[in-house]
């Protein structure tokens, strides 16, 4: 009786208000209600029960806050603790109202369930009327809606403290509320839970702050020096060139307060300069590193005011900071990428040894680049590095390129001697690239030449000793080589003390840092890549790797002239985003196959397809097929 007599009063009170009658409730909550009625057509005579979103939809709500929610776990665990005993809940809602985490008593699991204080409620103002956390979201702004302030007499028991919490853009992000099933009767009583939770919803933006821009400038403000680094009041994030990248709420406000702006437009204060609003360059904030003493550190703004500050330098990337056990020339290699960086410690620790390594990966990934960085971070940098291409020297000069010949070996004119490859290495690195292509009958002279450390030039009676550490290159899988009986096993088991295998250029993140270092190379001038073409160049698969985006970079530097790479300037393949074609057709197929067969003999493969020789060159030519590490005398 008691309650129903409560809630034709509630009802009568809520009308009265609409037509404008005197009220003692805040302002906040007469507002409130008009919208309830106005905007949202609710009727207070109807009343809902909360609701529940169904599970599928609650994932995905809570999956689209889920680093919010791991954030600010600790915070909401300590807040819980401190008001559990006194019967509230803790309820964390995204900017839609839906609750997304939740902590309360759990033997009163079904009278919280039922008052919708539980996980997926949704607390819209559109849905529940006038509530903490749907007044909240609408005000943007901290509140507690006590018992019969809520529209919805459904909900008179509780009371609801909400606080907004923003994200680093100035969005609105989520809503913290802890609510209590019972209260006393005053609404003051609940002034120190809207203190709690608001300092716990400063401190969630500032957690969640510092972990978006740890590679940024954070500038940290207080009004008092003492509590600066416990506890400041605003936070910010700036990036290299003093541009304002991220705040906290109370940022947002006193940075439009300094503008003269409505803090409800934090889009107007994200890349402004942080010398609009305070006397100060980016070049002076490590002045204010905690080098020097707290009540030293002031910072002024362009009105005047003192704030202590304290400036946190950017933190290196985890691949960055493993960058310093890295040697010096394997730095060189790579920028942020965790791949790269795995491979060049490992290259760094393995180039202190004279062990044989075997570098791996497909053409053009840089193999004899990593061949000479590691040479130049070796204790045999002072000495020759000398690379040999196996598959390019014609098989019939390789015995003597690589192992010289003694004066008079051969008739005629080159009758003096010559030092081969091998010997020209002594105390350096030898570089033996597509070793998957050296002859069999040359395998056996390296494996001795490697086994004993002495060479015998063509022609020569006496060894000569050698030192050397040996390098070996492949894009091939030599274990298959070894099955197929094409190369030597105890090669190589000699050559491959240990095995790096570099990335493909498709599977690495550092594309644009590359970029940037292969246009320096290229060209003395500056040099910028538009986002639309960095974009275009981070998509495509590269089958040719960097030295396709070597030759990609000169292409477009030739067509560029306002010293800016446009999409217009990247080849066709690269500018349709569709790569070269991955499949081939089956005519094509045929024509790789009978080439094959034939040992790419033309002649012979156009008998074998009834055609003649120039349909056979018209069709290679149109499908771009040639054949590959075929020896240089041979092509
Ligand atoms: N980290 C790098 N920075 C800049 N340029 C690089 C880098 N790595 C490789 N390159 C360039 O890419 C091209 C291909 O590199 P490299 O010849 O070392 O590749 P590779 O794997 O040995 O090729 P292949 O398998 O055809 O022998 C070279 O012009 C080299 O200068």
């Amino acid at each position: 009786m008691a309650v129903t007599m409560r809630v034709s009063e509630h009802i009568k009170e809520v009308q009265s208000v609409i037509e404008g009658s005197q009220t003692s409730r805040d302002d906040v909550i007469a507002t409130s209600w008009t919208r309830c009625i106005d905007d949202y057509h609710l009727d207070p005579v109807v009343m809902q029960e909360a609701y529940i979103v169904p599970h599928t939809q609650l994932k995905e709500h809570r999956e689209r806050l889920d680093k919010l929610i791991r954030t600010a776990k600790y915070g909401l665990d300590a807040l819980y603790h401190q008001v559990a005993d006194h019967g509230y809940v803790l309820m964390l809602t995204d900017a839609e109202g839906v609750t997304v985490d939740y902590q309360g008593d759990a033997s009163l699991t079904w009278e919280l369930k039922k008052a919708g204080l539980y996980l997926g409620a949704e607390w819209s103002e559109a849905r529940a009327g006038t509530c903490g956390v749907g007044s909240c979201i609408y005000t943007g702004e901290a509140l507690t809606v006590h018992q019969s302030d809520h529209f919805d007499a459904t909900h008179s028991s509780l009371s609801c403290t909400a606080a907004p919490i923003y994200d680093v853009d100035g969005s609105l992000a989520a809503v913290l509320d802890i609510s209590a099933l019972q209260s006393p009767e005053p609404k003051a009583s609940q002034a120190l839970t809207l203190q709690l939770v608001t300092s716990c919803t400063r401190r969630i933006e500032m957690a969640s702050l510092m972990n978006t821009f740890r590679r940024d400038w954070i500038i940290r403000l207080s009004q008092s020096p003492a509590f600066l680094d416990v506890d400041p009041e605003c936070a910010m994030a700036v990036d290299a060139e003093g541009r304002i990248i991220g705040m906290t709420h109370s940022t947002q406000r006193l940075l439009s307060r300094i503008k003269g702006n409505n803090w409800r437009q934090p889009h107007a204060l994200l890349g402004c300069l942080l010398s609009d609003f305070f006397n100060l360059d980016i070049n002076e904030l490590p002045a204010l590193s905690r080098a020097l003493p707290t009540e030293e550190r002031l910072l002024a703004t362009i009105h005047g005011d003192l704030w202590f500050a304290h400036a946190i330098a950017p933190q290196p990337s985890s691949i960055q900071r493993r960058k310093k056990v890295v040697s010096g020339s394997l730095v060189s290699l790579y920028g942020d990428d965790a791949k790269m960086a795995d491979l060049a410690i490992k290259a760094t620790t393995l180039s202190m040894s004279d062990l044989p390594l075997l570098l791996n990966g497909e053409t053009g990934t840089g193999k004899e680049f990593l061949a000479k960085a590691i040479h130049e971070s070796s204790s045999r940098k002072s000495g020759p590095f000398i690379a040999i291409n196996c598959a390019a020297i014609p098989e019939s000069l390789i015995e003597s390129e690589l192992f010289g010949y003694a004066d008079g070996a051969f008739t005629g004119a080159r009758s003096k001697g010559k030092r081969g490859l091998i010997e020209q290495a002594n105390n350096g690195t030898l570089f033996l690239d597509e070793i998957g292509d050296m002859p069999l009958s040359l395998q056996a002279r390296l494996l001795r030449v490697l086994a004993e450390r002495e060479l015998l030039p063509v022609g020569a009676t006496k060894a000569i000793p050698v030192s050397f550490r040996v390098l070996a290159a492949t894009h091939k899988a030599l274990p298959d080589l070894v099955s197929n009986g094409s190369f030597r096993e105890d090669l190589f088991y000699r050559i491959n003390g240990a095995t790096l295998t570099i990335p493909a250029l498709r599977e690495r993140s550092d594309i644009l840092w590359l970029v940037g270092q292969i246009l320096t190379g290229l060209t003395d001038k500056p040099v910028h890549v538009s986002t639309l073409a960095g974009d275009l160049l981070e998509k495509y698969p590269w089958p040719g790797n960097i030295r396709e985006l070597e030759n990609t970079l000169r292409f477009a530097l030739a067509f560029c002239v306002e010293g800016e790479i446009q999409p217009e300037h990247l080849p066709e393949e690269i500018k349709t985003g569709l790569g070269r074609p991955q499949c081939v057709s089956s005519v094509t197929q045929e024509l790789l196959a009978t080439l094959e067969a034939y040992n790419w003999n033309i002649s012979e493969t156009a008998r074998a397809l009834g055609v003649d020789r120039s349909t056979i060159h018209r069709r290679m030519k149109k499908e771009r097929i040639e054949r590959h590490y075929q020896p240089q005398g041979k092509r």
